[in-house]
């Protein structure tokens, strides 16, 4: 796959974060656990159909980020605003580790949890429904796998399978914290070809990525954050040795015990 010149990539100031008419918005935002916050002042906005990547160091505040706009976490201060959109339009892929793979349940009925917002958290999968997750194991390679238990899947199938069940939700905004970490070079080129087609189709993709090179090469918008955003813009004007540089010493000069912000 060569990188993709991407027209969602407009013009933004650099170091700027892109505020217009965003799907997703945030407005001088403080997030963070037991009132110690994990990141502070952010504002900015989300494009409709943007590709932005969130990088930073270990301990930046990405995942903590995430889990605010999905609703997992309440801000400390400020807001997170969604635009003609709501969090039922937000399909969530936490990273492997938060995941419970023991869980005992067939690939096909993993993957069908997909459908779970045209049928309702007790409704029923019928047999349209059921050839529709057939389609999406076969569009992450997945095909014949519908009985196995998702147990027995290796770490690489397992994202396919979650990658699968994304397609069937169908999300406007899908955000993805570290998909392709432990995972090969094949199949993070197949999960990046389904990341670029659902870019394609008008939906917004944020992913959290710590492989620079992946995010040159794919990612036309970044979110550079260590604690505060560093940047926010264009991939090329944000991932430079200057910022990146900012990025590494604001980590290493943080004080984890840090009291409610005063700024
Ligand atoms: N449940 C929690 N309770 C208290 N503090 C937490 C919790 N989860 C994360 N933190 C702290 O919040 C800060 C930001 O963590 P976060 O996981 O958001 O960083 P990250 O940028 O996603 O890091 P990584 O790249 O290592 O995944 C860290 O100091 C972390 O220790």
């Amino acid at each position: 796959m060569t990188p993709d010149s991407n027209p969602a990539a407009a013009a933004v100031p650099a170091h700027a974060p892109p505020i217009s008419a965003g799907l997703l918005t945030f407005d001088n935002l403080t997030i963070g656990y037991d009132r110690h916050p994990a990141v502070h002042h952010l504002s900015g906005s989300f494009r409709p159909g943007s590709l932005t990547a969130i990088a930073g160091p270990n301990g930046a505040g990405k995942t903590t980020l995430l889990k605010t706009v999905t609703g997992l976490l309440r801000p400390i201060h400020g807001e997170v605003r969604l635009t003609a959109i709501s969090r039922r339009d937000i399909a969530y892929l936490p990273q492997q580790a938060e995941i419970d793979r023991s869980f005992p349940i067939s690939v096909a009925d993993a993957v069908a949890m997909g459908h779970w917002r045209k049928i309702g958290a007790f409704g029923g999968i019928t047999g349209a429904l059921m050839r529709q997750t057939r389609l999406a194991l076969s569009a992450v390679g997945l095909q014949g796998f519908d009985k196995r238990p998702v147990g027995s899947l290796s770490v690489g199938q397992f994202q396919r399978m979650l990658f699968a069940r994304l397609l069937l939700q169908e999300a406007k905004l899908i955000i993805l914290d570290e998909p392709f970490a432990a995972i090969d070079a094949k199949t993070t080129n197949d999960l990046l070809g389904l990341v670029l087609r659902w870019q394609g189709e008008g939906r917004t993709v944020i992913a959290v990525l710590h492989d620079l090179e992946q995010i040159r090469g794919f990612f036309p918008e970044t979110l550079l954050l260590a604690r505060e955003p560093i940047g926010w813009g264009p991939t090329a004007e944000i991932l430079t040795p200057d910022n990146l540089g900012r990025a590494r010493a604001m980590i290493e000069a943080w004080d984890e015990q840090a009291e409610w912000c005063r700024r």
